[in-house]
């Protein structure tokens, strides 16, 4: 499989918000992190994949066609009744999905510490959150959409589940499109990001390829007078130095050998873009 999801100039408005000409790709084997602020879109574009939302305009292709029952998804909210015991959700769903591995499901229970005979109501958040994505794998899916998943668990257990994805995806025909606003695991785990912003993809590329195109840059005042402002995406200015965020890195260096970059981080492109005093 090339592409498990292919977007290509999606819109959809809601008209006190539209989410804008959204293209995207994630191939087969690859993970791509969804990322922006509050109400950036993020959702929306994960339900007009799904089908869940209709959209007005573009196209929306998934596993190349074969169809929801291949997709495992973990919404930002458990989605079982409050009523059903953990063992009753795997039962549930076994009526529900052909492909269901009632064997995986109890591997996972037991992988991610989730005791059967409690209620759903009785899980805390990051053990609904565990649930959730134990009964998305469990149905053997191909492609995994996961909004805002790893949000509501401690750092061990995340790192628990970002191994698993990475197992997940040892497989050519497996994907993954992960929302998160917590930037460090996407950063940890990503092949390809994708950053909303109001609706409208600001940044979009290969992670390692999008990283070092950008630099960070720490100087003082005057310094940060003197680049060209076609380099800078956004800057700070504090009471010890200034702070940019520049693009084009290998340029920059050339023009301004005496100015060291860091490496940014994916938190860096989202708060400079978006909260920098020039763009
Ligand atoms: N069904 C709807 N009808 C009208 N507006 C909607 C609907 N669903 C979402 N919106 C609006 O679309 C915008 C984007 O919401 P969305 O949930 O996609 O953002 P998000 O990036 O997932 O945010 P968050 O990170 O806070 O979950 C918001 O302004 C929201 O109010």
């Amino acid at each position: 499989m090339e592409y498990a999801v292919k977007i290509d100039h999606l819109t959809k408005d809601f008209g006190s918000f539209a989410l804008e000409d959204v293209s995207f790709a994630i191939p087969g084997g690859t993970i791509l992190g969804l990322i922006g602020e509050n109400g950036a879109g993020k959702s929306t574009a994960i339900k007009c994949l799904l089908g869940v939302l209709s959209h007005d305009a573009g196209e929306v292709q998934v596993l190349e066609g074969e169809g929801l029952t291949e997709v495992g998804y973990v919404p930002d909210e458990c989605p079982f009744a409050d009523a059903l015991k953990v063992k009753q959700v795997g039962s549930f769903l076994s009526g529900v999905f052909a492909k269901w591995d009632g064997a995986l499901f109890t591997h996972y229970l037991e992988k991610f510490e989730l005791p059967a005979d409690k209620k759903v109501k009785e899980l805390s958040r990051g053990m609904k959150m565990k649930l959730s994505i134990a009964a998305a794998l469990s149905h053997r899916p191909k492609l995994l959409v996961l909004d805002e998943a790893t949000s509501g668990l401690d750092p061990v257990v995340r790192d628990e589940i970002l191994d698993e994805f990475m197992a997940f995806l040892s497989d050519e025909d497996h994907a993954i499109l992960l929302s998160s606003h917590i930037t460090s695991d996407l950063e940890k785990i990503c092949d390809y990001v994708v950053y909303l912003h109001k609706g409208k993809v600001t940044i979009s590329g290969a992670k390692d390829e999008l990283l070092a195109s950008y630099g960070k840059l720490s100087c003082a005042r005057a310094d940060l007078e003197r680049v060209d402002g076609r380099f800078l995406v956004g800057s700070r200015t504090g009471e010890f130095g200034c702070q940019a965020l520049v693009k084009d890195r290998p340029a920059f260096q050339r023009a301004y050998p005496d100015l060291a970059l860091d490496a940014p981080s994916l938190e860096d492109l989202m708060i400079f873009t978006t909260r920098g005093d020039r763009t």
